[in-house]
């Protein structure tokens, strides 16, 4: 049993006046202390002891850069999956909290995915005991339908689970990749096609939830020996997903009406489903109850990251400012609650025979 590793990151103040500190003008400001952060109030100048406190894992104040957050929050997890462990990293927060910042980064400073990317193709490429074939995908899930971000024909794609492919989206295309390079370049065709939009909290809001998943697949190199049963002929196929949520939003803050309201209702829908499948599982076992996992296609498809076999990382994203602290209040009681919930954890490694055997062999580009 692993807990999840729970990170809050506060972004920057928008307003540069007030960039060397976060107070606010009612007197109330968040603190950063270690792995703490706490809403402190003044009265009169005379500051008062927290109002709320919390402690996580991981708390990133606002001058801390995307290095390192994939440092300490993500690296580990990458190298996990190398050895064959699922894994998951996701980041929640209100729109305009810095999600896309954290996970796609800018192009000075790279975010979480391009830096697991790189990361992993400089292991694999170093690695002399196993031979790796690595495929990715990415999907966004728009007003609760599926779309391949690889291939704007493939819409509205279905949910499947089979023994062997565990939960998986029919229909998705799959590249075999080679190199970093190759990745990020199929992430930027793919960046194209996902759904932006501007709201009066963000000129460059994402709409939809975003999903880029890397399938790994790896065997010990032949070592040469004729003894057909050792381990090395063990396959280990592990699932890396990098998530970035649609931010929660209140409809009157972001202004929204037309298509803005609708996607809004839909983000607002599949996050609330997020949450109360955390708050179930943050129950413990003898309380838990049916998980609403199916409630959403979010959840369906992160079943596995929640609760699951998988290690899992969740970076909540908050806004400083005065006007967002209902949100920020409301986003570090979602990961305070997240912060309990353990997953099973184990790697997935199969003997190499029948079908998976078949594919691996007509697959396989040897590294
Ligand atoms: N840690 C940070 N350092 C510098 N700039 C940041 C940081 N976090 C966010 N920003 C900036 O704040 C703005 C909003 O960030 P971003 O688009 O990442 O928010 P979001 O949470 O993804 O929003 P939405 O849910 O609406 O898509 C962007 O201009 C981004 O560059």
């Amino acid at each position: 049993m692993e807990k999840i590793c729970v990170a809050v990151r506060v972004r920057p103040p928008v307003d540069l006046e007030s960039s060397t500190t976060t107070t606010n003008s009612n007197g109330s400001h968040w603190k950063v202390e270690d792995n703490r952060i706490s809403l402190h109030r003044s009265l009169a100048g005379t500051p008062l002891p927290p109002a709320l406190s919390y402690t996580f894992d991981h708390v990133f104040d606002h001058d801390c850069s995307n290095s390192t957050v994939y440092d300490l929050l993500t690296k580990d997890i990458i190298h996990a999956v190398l050895q064959g462990f699922n894994g998951t990293a996701f980041a929640y927060g209100q729109t305009s909290s810095g999600k896309t910042f954290t996970m796609n980064g800018s192009d000075n400073n790279p975010g979480i995915i391009h830096r697991a990317v790189k990361d992993i193709f400089s292991k694999t490429n170093m690695s002399t005991e196993r031979e790796f074939l690595i495929r990715v995908s990415y999907m966004e899930i728009y007003n609760e339908e599926i779309n391949d971000l690889f291939a704007v024909e493939n819409q509205k794609l279905q949910i499947h689970e089979s023994l062997e492919r565990g939960i998986f989206v029919a229909g998705l295309r799959e590249e075999i990749v080679n190199s970093a390079e190759q990745v990020l370049k199929l992430i930027e065709m793919g960046e194209v096609n996902r759904h932006f939009g501007e709201t009066n909290m963000n000129a460059r809001s994402s709409r939809s939830h975003t999903i880029f998943r890397m399938v790994i697949e790896s065997k010990g190199k032949d070592s040469g020996s004729n003894d057909h049963s050792s381990l090395d002929d063990a396959i280990r196929v592990s699932v890396l997903n990098l998530v970035d949520l649609a931010g929660s939003e209140r409809i009157a803050k972001t202004g929204a009406g037309g298509v803005r309201l609708k996607e809004g209702k839909h983000i607002n829908k599949s996050l609330m489903t997020l949450g109360n499948v955390i708050n179930k599982l943050s129950d413990g076992a003898k309380q838990r109850g049916h998980i609403p996992y199916r409630d959403s296609k979010l959840t369906r498809i992160l079943q596995p990251a929640l609760g699951g076999n998988a290690k899992t990382s969740i970076i909540c994203t908050v806004a400083p400012e005065e006007v967002h602290i209902e949100e920020t209040k409301g986003t570090l009681q979602f990961a305070s609650r997240a912060k309990r919930i353990t997953n099973c954890v184990q790697v997935n490694e199969f003997k190499a025979q029948g079908a998976l055997a078949c594919r691996l062999g007509a697959e396989r580009t040897p590294r």
